[in-house]
């Protein structure tokens, strides 16, 4: 039994269909992440999973009293309300500060404690974030571009980490990423999002598929396949019914 599954997942926001006939399955202990273009459904996806978008078609199965941990996309805290990392961790619940700091310091921000958190860098805030969310001990974290603004050292760093929270608390990972060659390196499955799915299995696979190749392209012609393609897909928003991709 899979920890979570999508099976035949639909998302359409009025006229736009944004997430079409999407299965996925994530087993436990897995690192698996998801890639895809700007506006493919991404955080979408793991906003069904996390249970606070309703799917228009299909249903997402969890495993009995599944703990999930979540890291947010953007989390806006305002720069005149006084909130101490410290404080944050104890919301919604207080938790020891043993158990604080343990957290902190595995991931990798055992130095900001007493810090406000307007004053944080980005890598330091995600790192809190993730701090935030291992508290619970979730078999399942999912993360929405956590490494997003993080130089590629950072990035590296912050993936490190995810691997030994996984390793201690054998928790699944879902994340959401940009960061193709990190991504490539550290994930044990790779799924491409473009609506759908696109392709999916080890990096290695996924890497050489060419829906993903159509997407993201090689090396340095990367990024104007990934322009090509975002031209594509806003052609594709306006004519749902034309999905000139699903073949791959
Ligand atoms: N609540 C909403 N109402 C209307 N449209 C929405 C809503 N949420 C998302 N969308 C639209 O759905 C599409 C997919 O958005 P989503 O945030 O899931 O994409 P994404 O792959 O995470 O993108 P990015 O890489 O830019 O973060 C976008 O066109 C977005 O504008």
């Amino acid at each position: 039994m899979a920890l979570i599954a999508a099976e035949g997942l639909g998302v359409r926001f009025g006229a736009v269909q944004v997430l079409h006939d999407v299965s996925l399955r994530i087993e436990k202990g897995e690192i698996v992440t998801l890639v895809g273009p700007n506006g493919s459904g991404k955080s979408t996806l793991l906003r069904c999973l996390i249970g606070v978008q309703r799917p228009t078609r299909g249903r997402i199965l969890k495993a009995a009293g599944l703990r999930v941990g979540y890291v947010p996309q953007k989390l806006h805290i305002d720069a005149t309300l006084p909130l101490t990392v410290r404080r944050f961790l104890d919301l919604p619940h207080r938790v020891p500060e043993a158990e604080a700091r343990a957290a902190l310091e595995e991931a990798g921000a055992g130095h900001v404690m007493g810090r406000q958190m307007a004053d944080l860098s980005g890598g330091q805030f995600q790192r809190v974030l993730l701090a935030r969310a291992i508290l619970s001990e979730p078999d399942i974290l999912m993360l929405d571009e956590p490494t997003q603004g993080l130089d590629q050292p950072g990035a590296a760093g912050f993936y490190q980490s995810l691997e030994a929270i996984r390793g201690r608390l054998g928790c699944a990972v879902l994340l959401v990423s940009h960061d193709l060659h990190v991504v490539m390196s550290a994930s044990d499955r790779v799924i491409c999002l473009n609506g759908h799915v696109c392709c999916e299995g080890t990096p290695a696979v996924v890497s050489a598929a060419p829906a993903y190749r159509e997407l993201f392209g090689t090396g340095t012609k990367g990024a104007l396949a990934l322009y090509r393609h975002q031209h594509d897909h806003a052609d594709h928003a306006a004519h749902p019914h034309h999905h000139h991709h699903e073949e791959a």
